[in-house]
This record gives structure tokens, C-alpha cells and sequence, in this order.
């Protein structure tokens, strides 16, 4: 029997005005001893709903870590993490995946499809697995969105890179999650097929009011946010609205000199930038 199908924009217990998903002084320290790494230094930052966040920063900055924890993927070493009203730490193991498969989508870079499934079975296999029915005009919405209408009975060998992809960003969004984090998602795309999925990410929070977070060292992908959010050793330096490309790339630049420079640099990198 169908069950009733929650919308995102007013899941019982999260007021509008609540941030999609919150941190607050979240550290995460991974080993001991001599092999100890401080990923995430006290970090705190806030997602607001329908709005596409790009999370950017060098190499072990700290950007698959805090979607990790965020996500309810990773457990934090201390401080808080939100998903809407939902404390994540209160959670326990069970309750968590609940959360996860209920309230989070996840775009990931290898696009995680399973290959004897066709693409509109992979796009509703998780609410079959929270044992619920997709609502059948949501599900035409995001297959028209993302552009699969034609290939809905293909298996995912028989797709391009760019269209498997597209398969996993409509099961993301298929469940009507409250945030979906991409971690990369167009790493495994040539430029034009990364460049079709990043309108169909930003499509999916301009017109159907869904909340992206990306993680990703592309500028030309961070410029398609509203939002880029820069983590350095584990914490956020910088914060821009509206990011063109060519900021992004000063900003990165800037942020990789001062890494190899000891941290202490100003502007290093501003007179490559262009
Ligand atoms: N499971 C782990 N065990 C130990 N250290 C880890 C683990 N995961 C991440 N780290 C360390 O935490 C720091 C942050 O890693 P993280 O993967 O979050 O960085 P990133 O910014 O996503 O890097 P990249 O852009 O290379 O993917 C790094 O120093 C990394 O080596």
C-alpha cells in the first residue's frame, strides 16, 4: 500500500527557517599517538535550504571529512552535527542509517550504481529499501529533470559516464531527501557531461528546491554554486557568494601557496591567478 510521502521542504519536525544541515565547533581527529591527524578543527558552518553549496580546498584540507561527518557517515570526535532537527550524535547505529536512507541523498564520484539493476530500478531502489513506494509524479519529475526519460530500462553498462551519473542524482533526489552531499561528482565525467550534470544539480535546487552540498576542486564546478566554502588543515578560511570561476581559482591558488608556504602567507598565490 503506498505510504505518505513526507516533502522536503516541511519534514515534521524541521521548521523552514532551520538550516538543512548544521556544524558547530565539529572536530574529528583520526589515530593517536604519532598518527594522529586533526582533519576537522572546530568547524562550523550552515546549510540553508535550497541553496547549492560548493565545499572547496587543497588536497587533505578536510572537504570528504566534513561531508562524511555531516552526512552521519562518519562519527565526530567532538562538537555537533544537524541534519534539519536532528542531533547525529544522539543517534544510534540503527537510527542512523534510518537517517541517512530517509533524510540524505548521496552523489558520489564513482557513481555507486549496481550493475544488474536497470536505471529506474538503481533510481527507486532506496525507498525500496525503506520499504516505501515512489510517488509516481515526483519520480516522472526528477527522471524529466535529470533528463532520463528514453533510458529508464537501461543497465548501467549500456550508459555513458554522464548518464549513469544522472541515474544517481535522481536516486538521490528520488526520496526527496533534505540536503544531498556530491562528493566530486563530476571527477569521473568529461567536461561536457560534467557540465549537463552540474545544470541538472542546480536545476534540481533552482526548481525543485532541493539543498546540495558538493564537494569539489573543480572551480568551473564550484561556480555553479551559490555558495563555495573554503576549508584549509581542517578548518574554513573563506566564505564566497555567488563564486565566478576566476575568483574560485584566485581563492585556491592563494589558499595552496600559503599551505606549502607554512600557512602564514597573505596572498601567495594571487599574482598567478592571472
Ligand atoms: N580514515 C582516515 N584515517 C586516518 N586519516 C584520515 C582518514 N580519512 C582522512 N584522513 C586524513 O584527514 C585529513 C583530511 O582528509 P580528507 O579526505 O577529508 O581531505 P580532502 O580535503 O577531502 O582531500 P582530497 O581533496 O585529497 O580528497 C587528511 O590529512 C587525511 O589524510
Amino acid at each position: 500500500m503506498p505510504q505518505p510521502f513526507p516533502s522536503p521542504a516541511s519534514p515534521g519536525s524541521s521548521p523552514l527557517t532551520e538550516p538543512a544541515a548544521r556544524a558547530t565547533d565539529l572536530t574529528k581527529v583520526y589515530g593517536r599517538g604519532e598518527t594522529r591527524v586533526t582533519a576537522l578543527d572546530a568547524v562550523s558552518v550552515e546549510f540553508a535550504r535550497g541553496r547549492f553549496t560548493a565545499v572547496m580546498g587543497p588536497s587533505g584540507s578536510g572537504k570528504s571529512t566534513l561531508m562524511h561527518c555531516m552526512a552521519g557517515l562518519d562519527p565526530l570526535t567532538s562538537g555537533s552535527a544537524r541534519i534539519g532537527g536532528t542531533e547525529l550524535s544522539s543517534l544510534s547505529e540503527r537510527q542512523l542509517t534510518a537517517l541517512r536512507r530517509e533524510k540524505v541523498g548521496f552523489v558520489f564520484q564513482g557513481f555507486n550504481l549496481l550493475p544488474t539493476l536497470t536505471a529506474l530500478e538503481n533510481i527507486t531502489l532506496p525507498l525500496h529499501l525503506a520499504g516505501r513506494k515512489p510517488e509516481p509524479a515526483w519520480l516522472d519529475t526528477v527522471v524529466g529533470a535529470v533528463g532520463l526519460g528514453g533510458r529508464l530500462g537501461h543497465r548501467p553498462a549500456e550508459l555513458s559516464g554522464g548518464q549513469q551519473q544522472r541515474v544517481a542524482v535522481a536516486r538521490a533526489l528520488v526520496s526527496r531527501p533534505e540536503i544531498v552531499f556530491a562528493d566530486e561528482p563530476t571527477g569521473n565525467l568529461d567536461s561536457r557531461s560534467g557540465a549537463e550534470l552540474l545544470g541538472f544539480l542546480r536545476d534540481s535546487v533552482r526548481e525543485l528546491g532541493q539543498t546540495v552540498v558538493m564537494v569539489t576542486h573543480d572551480p568551473t564546478a564550484a561556480a555553479h554554486a551559490d555558495r563555495a566554502v573554503f576549508l584549509a588543515d581542517g578548518r574554513i578560511v573563506d566564505d564566497v557568494h555567488t563564486p565566478a570561476a576566476d575568483t574560485v581559482l584566485d581563492r585556491m591558488l592563494r589558499f595552496e601557496a600559503e599551505g606549502t608556504s607554512g600557512g602564514h602567507g597573505t596572498a601567495g598565490g594571487r599574482g598567478t591567478a592571472g
